[in-house]
């Protein structure tokens, strides 16, 4: 399972991450696509990166950056999480549409957009098309939270074509549907922060034990219905921050109430789901930050350390 969050602080600038969970790493890399890269889209040909730098975790393959996550220069940022049972994708290019293939998706929206607004209006024009790069990477069956400044979408593309969908919690797990998880957060209306009022029961009178008291029903296992509910209570009651500092804390704090500890959880291999990864990016400071199940010291890359005004990717 996976998750994603996004959130502003109080000057306006986002915060985007996502826990990648799964059982093995994928040999994934922070990884820089400068101003002057070009890539080879499957059906729309040669690609500028029109909105800017890029930098956020990914393969390569082919030449090409396959992000799991990233984000781009002009503060637009996305991230892949699994959708499997739901994700169908057109077999082929659809006459008429703008066809883009699955792995090149993140890369295409942050290539070309810089807003949320904009590439909303774009997707209504989107095929997104189930072709592999190559025989070593199958198609990956995802849906994605693209986020901004000042809001963020959840797009999935089903068997009722692209659906787009305004997101008023800024996050996404995995399975079911994003309508489906927030028509379900209803459930959960009843959970509040607030210490609660002592209670009589005939003469039986009542205190809290302590904090806590009207959070509880609050789902704490690692189900996609549970996380989406628990992360979408943490990012929507946070108090907004000032500093990168806070901020950063906050996105970590968050996404660490939502991880995956070993041998709680497993695939339907039998192999069991740890969170390989958090990462996430600031367009305050154009840097991402990461950190893995191994080594939880958070690192970080700042896009300004860094050449932007060249043509090859850099591997970090
Ligand atoms: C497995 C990852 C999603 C994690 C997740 O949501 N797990 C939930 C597990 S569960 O079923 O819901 O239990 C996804 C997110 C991004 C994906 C990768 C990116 O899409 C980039 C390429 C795309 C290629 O087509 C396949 C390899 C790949 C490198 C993908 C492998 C894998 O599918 C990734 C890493």
């Amino acid at each position: 399972m996976c998750t994603g969050v996004r959130f502003s602080d109080d000057k306006g600038e986002m915060y985007f991450g996502r826990n990648l969970d799964w059982s093995v790493p994928y040999g994934q890399k922070v990884v820089i696509t400068p101003r002057g890269y070009k890539y080879n889209s499957a059906f729309l040909g040669e690609m500028a990166m029109k909105a800017g730098a890029v930098i956020g975790m990914a393969i390569v393959a082919e030449n090409t950056p396959l992000y799991f996550d990233c984000a781009n220069e002009s503060g637009l940022a996305i991230a892949g999480l699994n959708f499997p049972g739901y994700a169908k994708y057109a077999d082929a290019a659809v006459d008429g549409k703008t066809n883009v293939a699955a792995y090149e998706f993140p890369l295409w929206v942050v290539a070309n957009f810089t807003t949320v607004d904009e590439a909303e209006k774009a997707l209504k024009e989107v095929a997104i098309v189930a072709k592999p790069i190559n025989e070593q990477y199958p198609v990956s069956q995802l849906h994605w939270i693209i986020g901004d400044a000042k809001r963020s979408i959840v797009v999935e593309y089903t068997e009722r074509g692209m659906e787009i969908f305004h997101n008023d919690v800024d996050i996404l797990t995995n399975q079911p549907g994003y309508g489906w998880h927030q028509e379900n957060l209803r459930n959960y209306m009843n959970l509040f922060p607030q210490m609660p009022k002592d209670v009589k029961w005939n003469k039986a009178k009542m205190t809290a034990f302590g904090s806590g008291s009207l959070m509880r029903g609050l789902p704490g296992d690692y189900y996609s219905p549970s996380r989406f509910v628990r992360v979408a209570y943490l990012n929507t009651h946070y108090p907004v921050k000032s500093t990168e500092e806070e901020s950063v804390s906050r996105l970590f704090h968050t996404l660490t109430g939502v991880a995956m500890i070993d041998g709680a959880a497993q695939m339907a291999d039998g192999a069991c789901e740890k969170t390989i990864y958090t990462g996430g990016y600031s367009t305050a400071t154009k840097t991402y930050y990461y950190n893995t199940y191994e080594d939880p010291a958070i690192q970080k890359v700042a896009m300004g350390d860094h050449n932007l005004d060249t043509a090859d990717l850099v591997q970090i």
